[in-house]
């Protein structure tokens, strides 16, 4: 086994995850320290605004260039603490997944930025990056890769579960119950919104980044006719695997809750978050639900999982870390590159056999 090191920074846009996982690719050893680096209000708002601009934007925009320097700068940065808490744990590899700007499944493109190059030649440690566009190239959404990782993790269960991420978008990997031989089905995608609308929501009228707590959300009512009319998108009616940009619901959802209270808004995007969930059409039902990703420090969204679904709980209870799950999927993801090993599969994206994820700088 060796250490890698995994980066991701969200579609949340609240900065750069990073952490040390031991693997061989395949199994999951030890895990080492992890953090995130928070982006400043301004990185933030800058990398934001650029997503609005996104579709419209050449790859060597030179404002995309400035950001797309930044926010490598914040990686180098991160890279440097992390290394600097375990001076002993010598990473083999990082897996830079970038910030994702724009994604559209629909015409074979992802759009992560960042400067795979710069960040190996300032950490000195190979570097693992484009994780999506082989798996687009040959047939797939490119997104979600966590499904290799959770079920790497729950090599042992033998019922059918299934691991939620609610991140700014809200993504689900269901493994089937084991067979005698081990054997088990992987099925993924994204359900939904995860916090991003909600983020944005109470942004605009709070100047808050996000619902702390679901406090908003709790005080306020869940306006159902709303919530029927966004649950009547057509994505939600599509079998998995299907897969979302930050922005996919933004302008609708915004249209729909216009005019209501912030507290009643935030209830109502916090139920639409839920319900997607809910609605999913999944090939097996699972016997319990772990919940990982932001959203389950919002007890909005948890005791509304637990209402619909009954069995959730939060992936700590496995004695995973929530917060760093997908950081260290990127480390796991660069190793699985080095060794030629696929990350994808038909299940998990929709690609047309399985396929290997990310290239060497
Ligand atoms: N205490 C809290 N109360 C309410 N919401 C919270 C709390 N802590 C985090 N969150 C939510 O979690 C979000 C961050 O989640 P996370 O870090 O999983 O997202 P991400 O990794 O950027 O997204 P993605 O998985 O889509 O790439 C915040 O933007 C916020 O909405
Ligand atoms: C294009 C992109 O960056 N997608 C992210 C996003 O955030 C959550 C969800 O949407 C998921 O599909 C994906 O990230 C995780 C890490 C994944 O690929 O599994």
């Amino acid at each position: 086994m060796v250490w890698a090191l995994g980066l991701m920074s969200g579609t949340s846009l609240d900065g750069v995850d990073a952490a040390l996982i031991e693997t061989d690719g395949v199994r999951i050893g030890r895990a080492g320290p992890s953090l995130t680096l928070p982006y400043s209000p301004e990185l933030r708002a800058k990398t934001r605004a650029l997503l609005d601009r996104a579709v419209g934007l050449a790859e060597d925009d030179p404002n995309v260039l400035a950001i797309a320097r930044d926010l490598t700068l914040q990686h180098v940065e991160v890279v440097r603490l992390l290394r600097e808490q375990a001076p002993d744990l010598e990473p083999a590899a990082i897996g830079f997944h970038g910030q994702t700007i724009l994604h559209q499944p629909e015409r074979g493109r992802s759009w992560q930025i960042g400067e795979a190059g710069l960040l190996q030649d300032l950490c000195g440690v190979p570097v693992i990056s484009d994780f999506r566009s082989r798996d687009l190239e040959n047939g797939g959404e490119g997104a979600p890769l966590v499904p290799v990782f959770h079920a790497a993790l729950l090599q042992q269960e033998k019922r059918s579960v299934a691991v939620l991420n609610i991140g700014g978008v809200a993504n689900v990997t269901v493994l089937g119950p084991q067979d005698e031989c081990g054997q088990r089905g992987v099925w993924a995608c994204d359900t939904g919104p995860g916090n991003a609308l909600l983020d944005d929501w109470v942004l605009c009228h709070t100047g808050q980044p996000c619902d702390f707590g679901g406090a908003l959300a709790l005080s306020g009512a869940v306006h159902a006719d709303i919530l029927e009319r966004l649950l009547a998108i057509p994505y939600f009616a599509r079998p998995m695997p299907k897969s979302l940009d930050r922005l996919s619901f933004h302008p609708e959802a915004m249209a729909c809750v216009r005019g209501l209270s912030v507290e009643d808004g935030a209830a109502t995007l916090a139920a639409f978050t839920i319900e997607s969930v809910v609605r999913t059409v999944y090939p097996v039902r699972p016997e319990m639900w772990f919940v990982a990703g932001g959203g389950r420090h919002n007890p909005v969204l948890m005791n509304g999982l637990k209402r619909r679904l009954g069995a959730v709980a939060s992936v700590d209870v496995l004695g995973w870390d929530g917060d760093a799950l997908e950081a260290q999927c990127f480390g796991l993801l660069a190793v699985r590159c080095l060794h030629g090993l696929p990350s994808s599969w038909p299940g998990t994206t929709g690609v047309r056999q399985p396929c290997i994820a990310g290239r060497a700088v």
